[in-house]
């Protein structure tokens, strides 16, 4: 349950979901939302209903399943009673509204980096009165603690206790990630030394052939120099009633020196010390993956200074606003708007595509990016800490810190296995010399090589390193995955819904015919046509508008507008009310004739869009416009069908026109003349089928995007909210990384099977050699140190994909 609080805690970061702020209808209740991530679907709803309907206290409750939210109106002294039920059905609910509930500290703890000081943490800390939730980041090292206002020195404490010294950092600190790569620093002397004594025990031993006062005394000297920071961490585990693989080596190695196993009980103490070194810099290389990605900004920027001079200035200074000049082959240091100059620009950090994007004023620039030809000047758009490329890193680090489902079940499975493998190791230990007159010294032995064998740092570890691999390789491809989850669904996917215009379309389309209807004069519709679409956004309207501008047709004043979504839009024009819309709204006008009708189908099934000009004297004039596919959209559709996913595009433009250019894209199928809802019921349905993706950059699709079980938006490097609400935002507007996205994806899963199996692998032979008596003890810690490193170098290489 505590992993699901933490994944949802990782969610809650995201603006997607605004805590209700709804005045509360009863007076004297109060009102709590819940953010309750495993509540998606109604009969989730009827069970929670049923739940706490009846509960005392609880006054009326308000569900959002798609943002999986709950208001509980309630007139309780406290809402435990209320998580106590939901906790009971299943229900992953963290709380929202945090602000009434305290507040959120991050530390700082440099030395947890591994799920079993994940897991001691968790015991200590999870059941301290005033602590409301822990959000664990082990790449990052960081622990957000949710808590009463006043138990934060008491938290501190409780850390100082378990050996961990942890700083709090401050909310700017938390929120901005910071440049600086994380190592571990290492002590190799010690390392070094017990290494040295553990082999010269081995040597004086095998000379002597057998034990002698100096093979101990190098044993001792190897085992304390080389373990004791094991040794601490083990005590302050068993004292915590915790079995943790520090707690299982020093149980092993205290056994075999107690049964004169000296030189081995040396190797083993160095093997492992040696295997949690190599570990650690492991991690640290996936960790710093993405942190790397960082360092492609800058530390100076040429900064234009109120008098017209020019001056290096630090980039992290630079305010928005200011005008900052580049060179030819110059990284850019911030985000900013072109004012002067062109060139081209790799804007591979940002994208994943090398290919030079060229540059006018006007144009967006990112920081990290690599300004290839010209030189020119640009206006700074956003300070260092929240550019494109430090809002990219800190969201995948954030996705690091949710669980994915494999992890979930590794962490479970590793709940259970190392208990019972440490009981089967007492019974071997005690039964066979009790019952069955075998010899003590014998069975200890193979019991002490099973308490290595219950370690299972090897899977645990596997996990986290494989996803964070992938997110890393992900980001590099200018694809950002904001959960593990996504990433592990991606290869499940069996339906991409496809938005038209902008997605797989350049959604900048241009006017091909005008075609007067009735007795209107040509110019003059032209005229009330421009105006009124020069006011919309909408890509119709603005390939009217700008085929007017460019024939020089004189713009009217329009009064009164107003945009129909999905229709169209009207205003009023010298007293006049007109539309300009589609054959939707030509029929809820009453207008529509078969002649027109034929005339706007024949335009349709050239794949171009149809617009008219009516008033209350009847329609005025046809503009079709057209739009052309991206070269990329052909190649990405093939390349999803090879991967065996079915495609459907799903558009407000009508079905003739969909029809047009889902066969020109290669696209299985076309639905025309959706509003946003009928989008969000086509996704509905093909759920049904299977996991459904849904690719769209207008608002129109927000709806269906956010039921997909993986909503991707396109082109998310210019805007500010795409980053932050999409599941997978692809940073340019290239399909062709849905494929790429869901190759990853595929690539994720067979690493982390193979590193399942692997580790657990290991595991069995090492639990059947116990028995027969033919596995040692330093071979099951240099198994298990193999295992380690196998499974983490495995996941590593899927940031080379
Ligand atoms: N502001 C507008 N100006 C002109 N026509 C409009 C406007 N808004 C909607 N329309 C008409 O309604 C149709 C549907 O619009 P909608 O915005 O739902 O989808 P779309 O942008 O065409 O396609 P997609 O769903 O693929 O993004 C458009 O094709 C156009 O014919
Ligand atoms: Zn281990």
């Amino acid at each position: 349950m505590s992993e699901c609080a933490s994944t949802a805690c990782g969610c809650s970061a995201g603006p997607i979901i605004q805590p209700t702020t709804q005045a509360p209808a009863t007076t004297g209740s109060a009102q709590a939302v819940y953010r309750i991530e495993n509540m998606d679907c109604p009969t989730e709803e009827a069970l929670i209903r049923g739940k706490l309907v009846g509960l005392a206290g609880v006054v009326g409750l308000e569900f959002n399943l798609m943002q999986r939210t709950l208001a509980v109106r309630h007139e309780l002294p406290s809402l435990f009673p209320v998580e106590q039920a939901l906790t009971a059905i299943g229900m992953q609910a963290v709380r929202m509204d945090q602000a009434s509930t305290g507040q959120t500290t991050k530390l700082s703890i440099t030395k947890m980096d591994c799920p079993t000081e994940e897991t001691l943490i968790r015991n200590k800390l999870g059941t301290m009165a005033g602590v409301a939730d822990l959000d664990f980041n082990l790449m990052q090292r960081t622990l957000s603690v949710r808590h009463a206002d006043q138990v934060l020195p008491d938290v501190l404490a409780a850390l100082q206790a378990l050996g961990f010294e942890a700083q709090v950092l401050d909310t700017a600190e938390a929120a901005s990630p910071s440049a600086s790569l994380v190592t571990t620093p290492t002590n190799w002397w010690p390392l070094g030394i017990s290494f040295v004594t553990a082999s010269a025990a081995e040597a004086v031993y095998w000379l002597h052939n057998g034990n002698h006062w100096s093979v101990v005394v190098l044993a001792l000297v190897a085992v304390f120099t080389g373990g004791l920071s094991t040794y601490k961490k083990g005590w302050i585990a068993l004292k915590n009633r915790n079995l943790n693989m520090n707690a299982l080596m020093s149980i092993a190695v205290t056994g075999a020196m107690l049964i004169g196993h000296w030189p081995e009980a040396a190797m083993v103490m160095v093997l492992f010390a040696l295997a949690e070194v190599i570990e650690a810099k492991s991690l640290d290389r996936a960790r710093n993956a993405i942190r790397g990605l960082l360092d492609l900004t800058p530390e100076q920027a040429t900064v234009q200074q109120a008098d017209g001079t020019w001056r290096e200035v630090g980039a992290k200074q630079i305010a928005i606003g200011s005008r900052v000049r580049v060179k030819p082959g110059e990284r850019i240091a911030l985000d900013g708007e072109v004012l002067e100059g062109r060139s081209a620009v790799n804007q591979a950090p940002i994208t994943g595509e090398s290919l030079p994007v060229e540059k006018s004023p006007g144009d967006p620039v990112f920081a990290g990016t690599i300004n290839e030809s010209g030189s020119f000047e640009y206006r700074v758009t956003a300070v260092a800490s929240n550019s494109t490329l430090a809002r990219i890193i800190h969201a995948v680090e954030a996705a690091q810190g949710s669980r994915a489902p494999t992890q979930r079940f590794v962490d479970q499975f590793a709940r259970w296995y190392t208990p019972i493998v440490f009981g089967v190791a007492i019974a071997v230990a005690l039964l066979p010399p009790l019952f069955m007159g075998a010899a003590w010294l014998d069975w200890i032995y193979r019991a002490l090589v099973l308490l290595v064998v219950a370690c299972p740092c090897a899977l645990v570890i596997s996990t986290p390193v494989s996803i964070v691999s992938g997110l890393a390789a992900a980001a590099r491809h200018g694809i950002l995955i904001k959960g593990g989850v996504y990433l592990e669904e991606g290869r499940k996917l069996r339906w991409l819904a496809l938005d038209k215009t902008g997605t797989i379309t350049h959604g900048k389309p241009a006017q091909t015919d005008f075609v007067t209807w009735g007795n209107a004069l040509a110019a003059n519709s032209r005229s009330i046509a421009a105006s009124l679409a020069a006011r919309s956004d909408h890509p119709v309207s603005k390939a009217v508008a700008q085929a007017a501008q460019t024939d020089g047709v004189a713009l009217l004043d329009v009064a009164e507008f107003s945009a129909l979504p999905g229709r169209g839009v009207q205003g009023q024009i010298n007293g006049e009310t007109y539309h300009l819309g589609n054959q939707r709204m030509l029929e809820a006008l009453g207008q529509c004739t078969p002649e027109l009708e034929q005339r706007i189908a024949a335009l349709e099934t050239m794949g171009k869009t149809v617009v008219m000009l009516v008033s209350a004297k009847g329609v005025h004039a046809l503009f079709a416009v057209a739009d052309t596919i991206k070269e990329s959209s052909r190649s990405a559709i093939a390349e999803l069908h090879a991967l065996g996913i079915n495609t459907m595009m799903l558009t407000g433009d009508n079905p003739h026109t969909a029809q047009a250019i889902a066969a020109q894209a290669g696209i299985d199928s076309a639905q025309g003349n959706l509003l946003p809802d009928d989008k969000l019921r086509e996704v509905e349905l093909l759920a049904i089928k299977g996991k459904v993706g849904m690719v769209g950059d207008g608002i129109n699709d927000a709806p269906a995007l956010a039921r997909a079980d993986i909503g991707f938006a396109m082109g998310a490097a210019g805007t500010d909210t795409a980053i932050e609400t999409a599941d997978v935002a692809l940073m340019d507007d290239n399909l062709g990384k849905i494929p790429t996205f869901v190759r990853l994806s595929r690539a994720t899963a067979q690493v982390l099977m193979q590193n399942i199996v692997l580790a657990l692998g290991i595991k069995a032979v090492f639990l059947v050699l116990t028995f027969t008596g033919q596995a040692t003890m330093w071979m099951a810690v240099f198994a298990d140190m193999g295992a380690s490193l196998l499974v983490v170098g495995n996941g590593l290489r899927l940031l080379r994909k």
